[in-house]
């Protein structure tokens, strides 16, 4: 049914009108829960009108519902989320938004800049943290809940681990840029990490957009774009008792937008198993991958930085790749994974999402 509203005609499906109806029968206006257990299908419309900014229906059943204009146009498309701003290099240093803390603390204001860089950049920076696990803590639990994980809730990335978890991150070698989790059912969405203790020599951080680099990929070859967005691929975390097993595909797009989602790229974890396309698409796979690959391994898109004690930077790793170089000596960085919910629903809370 088309509604006349400011001029303008407005398609409005009735189904839909009727089910989220805002009455106190319902729905629950403490709870923003809906009251009504199922859907009204039978619907009809005996007669609207419209009053400055709310629409008045009257249902066949004599039923009476108010509706906000503007509800109703924000109901009818996905939410807003930030521009996202994709980027190669260092040249992002300059466009982040780097937060000074004060004693752990930090503001409304400093909070929504920084959850708003994460949003369109996915990193921020909060720096002037003492360089403790506590202040750390105290820091990221101001974006929200931290997750516990099989890694803990607080962990850190030190050699003395390797004998519990058996992965690559807790040794000194050189670790290629990757995202977390890519095993993982939900990966987690944000990771702080603060590097209390910087190895002698070596042990840089390495970020790559991996937004960016799907962009160049679809530009370079949609082929190849669509391999890697269309065919899962299984990722494995195979050490002791935590066995985890996951078959996603590297490029994730949303369901709702068609926009790039997330990216799962780690190769230290993809499993053995062969991607699950045709075999005979299987070398055409392979090729895709490598042609990723190159675009991720690019000097252009890397961005090169010494995690410094008192900084923690939060990377969003459904998007940003990170890794390290190998290096000598102690290192020690602390931190913990959040969820993409905890990031979005933060979003939303200082209205960068509406
Ligand atoms: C970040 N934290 C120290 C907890 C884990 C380090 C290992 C991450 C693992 N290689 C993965 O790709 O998920
Ligand atoms: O050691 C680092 O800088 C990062 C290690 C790593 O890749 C991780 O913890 O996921």
């Amino acid at each position: 049914m088309e509604f006349q509203i400011n001029q303008q005609r407005v398609p409005i499906n009735l189904i839909w009108l009727r089910n989220n109806c805002r009455c106190e029968n319902c729905f629950n206006d403490i709870t923003k829960e809906n009251k009504l257990t199922e859907t009204l299908l039978h619907v009809a419309v005996k007669h609207y009108s419209i009053d400055g900014n709310d629409v008045h229906v009257v249902w066949n059943d004599d039923h009476l519902s108010k509706y906000d204009i503007n509800w109703l146009h924000s109901q009818q498309r996905p939410e807003n989320r930030p521009n996202l701003i994709t980027w190669s290099g260092s040249e992002i240093e300059s466009q982040i938004s780097i937060v000074e803390s004060e004693k752990a603390e930090l503001t409304h204001d400093q909070i929504s800049k920084l959850v708003e860089s994460i949003l369109q950049f996915g990193v921020g920076m909060v720096r002037n943290v003492l360089p403790s696990t506590e202040a750390t803590e105290k820091i990221c639990k101001h974006i929200g809940p931290i997750m516990n994980t099989f890694y803990g809730s607080m962990w850190e990335v030190v050699q003395s681990s390797f004998s519990v978890y058996k992965d690559t991150a807790y040794t000194d070698k050189v670790v290629g840029v990757h995202t977390d989790n890519t095993y993982a059912i939900e990966p987690a969405g944000l990771m702080a990490f603060h590097g209390l203790e910087p190895a002698q020599q070596g042990g840089e951080t390495v970020l790559v957009d991996g937004f960016r680099a799907a962009e160049l990929l679809k530009i370079q070859n949609q082929k190849h774009y669509d391999n890697l967005r269309t065919v899962p691929i299984e990722w494995h975390y195979n050490s002791d008792e935590f066995l985890h097993i996951n078959a996603i595909p590297i490029i994730n797009t949303s369901k709702v937008t068609g926009e790039l989602e997330q990216i799962r790229y780690n190769t230290y974890h993809r499993s053995s198993r062969a991607p699950f396309t045709a075999k005979s698409n299987l070398d055409d796979y392979y090729a895709s991958l490598k042609a990723f690959e190159n675009i991720l391994h690019d000097p252009k898109l890397a961005w090169n930085l010494s995690l410094q004690p008192g900084t923690i930077i939060f990377i969003n790793n459904w998007r940003l790749l990170h890794g390290r170089r190998q290096f000598i000596g102690r290192r020690r960085l602390v931190g913990c994974y959040q969820s993409m919910n905890t990031l979005l629903s933060r979003g939303r809370y200082f209205k960068l999402i509406k």
